[in-house]
């Protein structure tokens, strides 16, 4: 049987383009001329692909997707988009939308978006269901953090991971880009296809092209054989472009073109080869200020950035740290070694500006180092130490970070100080803070504050924390 797909646009010539492609390839292609009809058509021709245009008089595309997705979730919904007008897709990628195609499109580029998007939907509801139920197990099993910010960023995982909307993840160098990289691709339809990750930063500029795009023999002195550019390797798969900020201006329009027609030329090559990659990137440098100094362009921005994901740095969700520290504890075969109260509660005060791995090698250090099972304060490294007998408090209001500091974030680590002068007891802390016991109980929910399980399960006393 056919697979069918309703398109929607009010523009009469685009709609015939499509439709004719589109039958050409073998659906069963019923069009419509406005959102209203278009809804119509969807009651009673059940499509499993719906395409419509994004901008048209009277109901617009966002308001077709919005009110499809309310009606039948698991319809497939792509958007056309006006070129340059990518920050609609984003919108549209959020209200649901599977994919987005920028106008004008080549047919190739058309053809295979819908032919994944329709591959996609060949998994039956049951294999989807299951599979849903395994990703939460199975593949954030080694993303630790049960914060706020954490959950947030899962959030947004599960919901784009099986998208073909290219992510861009920002966060502090050590904040684990890469590792949620790994895991969008891992909770993708394209997870037994492979992951290839490249660090812009990390390649000579002369080199670059050719790493991305490959090259042919003799293309230039030293090419002596052919070589697979890592988008071709990353064919059927995903591409992790690790540093996209750092990366060159003169590069920036190749991987622009490269990621509009889906298709790249090796370099010295004159073949063109189609792509079929899902195109995740990460950095660390403030983008907008790089755009605005003309350093990246902002097209190629929105390109990547479909779909934006913000990883705090470890400062910010202190909560996670006793838990990392259980996790690399584990890791590195040693699920039982206890950390004294002081030093743990160093550990989790530091301020940690190399984020999560600056806090891994740290527990590396310290099981090799360690004398015993357990972990005193005095075997910590100096700058913990150090950082220790300043109050976190006095910091953050002395050393003001100079891209602002919300005022929210700073009740929240009042909060969390007073708590950890006051071991955890809830009572001591309000008393501190002057406000009554349900004031502060208020703000623990507020902020998403919970009280570590450690310190519930400690033995009155023992000055012992059992990871
Ligand atoms: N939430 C986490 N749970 C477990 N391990 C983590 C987590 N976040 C980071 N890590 C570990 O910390 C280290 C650094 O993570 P990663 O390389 O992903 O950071 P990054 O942000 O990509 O860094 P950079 O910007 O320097 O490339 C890795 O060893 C990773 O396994």
């Amino acid at each position: 049987m056919k697979q069918k797909i309703l398109v929607i646009d009010d523009d009469a010539s685009l709609r015939r383009v499509l439709e004719y492609n589109l039958v050409e390839e073998g659906y069963d292609v019923i069009v419509a001329s406005s959102g209203e009809e278009g809804l119509y058509q969807f009651g009673t021709f059940k499509p499993e692909l719906v395409i419509t245009d994004m901008k048209m008089t009277g109901m617009d595309g966002l308001m077709v997707l919005k009110s499809i997705k309310e009606r039948s979730p698991d319809t497939l919904v792509m958007i056309i988009t006006a070129f340059g007008a990518v920050e609609t897709a984003v919108e549209a990628m959020k209200a649901g939308a599977f994919d987005f195609i920028t106008k004008p499109f080549n047919r190739d580029a058309l053809r295979l978006t819908v032919r994944k998007a329709l591959q996609f939907n060949g998994l039956s509801q049951e294999n989807k269901r299951l599979r849903g139920a395994l990703v939460d197990r199975a593949d954030f099993r080694t993303i630790v953090g049960t914060s706020q910010e954490m959950e947030k960023v899962f959030n947004v995982i599960r919901k784009v991971a099986d998208t073909e909307a290219a992510i861009l993840i920002t966060g502090e160098s050590g904040t684990g880009k890469e590792v949620i990289a790994r895991s969008i691709h891992a909770n993708s339809s394209r997870k037994d296809g492979p992951f290839v990750a490249i660090n812009c930063a990390a390649i000579p500029r002369e080199l670059l092209e050719s790493e991305l795009f490959g090259h042919v023999k003799g293309a230039f002195t030293g090419a002596i054989r052919d070589k697979v550019g890592k988008f071709q390797l990353a064919e059927g798969g995903t591409i992790f472009l690790d540093e996209v900020g750092d990366l060159p201006v003169e590069m920036q329009p190749k991987l622009l073109r490269a990621l509009q027609e889906k298709e790249v030329v090796a370099v010295g090559g004159t073949k063109v080869e189609r792509l079929d990659v899902r195109v995740v990137s990460a950095t660390n440098l403030d983008i907008d200020k790089a755009i605005a100094e003309g350093a990246f362009r902002e097209d190629l921005y929105y390109r990547l950035s479909v779909i934006p994901i913000h990883l705090p740095p470890l400062r910010a969700r202190r909560q996670d740290i006793p838990l990392l520290i259980k996790y690399f504890c584990g890791k590195n075969g040693f699920p039982k070694v206890a950390f004294e109260k002081p030093a743990l509660s160093a550990l989790v005060n530091y301020s940690w500006p190399g984020n999560v791995r600056e806090l891994e090698n740290t527990i590396e250090r310290l099981l090799i180092m360690r004398n015993g099972d357990t972990i005193a304060l005095e075997e910590l490294p100096g700058k913990l130490l150090e950082e220790k007998s300043q109050s976190r408090l006095g910091t953050a209001v002395v050393r003001l970070p100079d891209e602002g500091y919300s005022l929210e974030q700073l009740e929240r680590e009042v909060v969390i100080d007073t708590l950890e002068r006051n071991n955890w007891n809830q009572a001591a802390a309000a008393r501190f803070l002057k406000i009554p016991r349900h004031m502060l109980v208020y703000r623990l929910e507020k902020f998403g504050i919970n009280i570590p399980e450690d310190r519930s399960r400690q033995k009155k006393g023992s000055n012992l924390l059992i990871m």
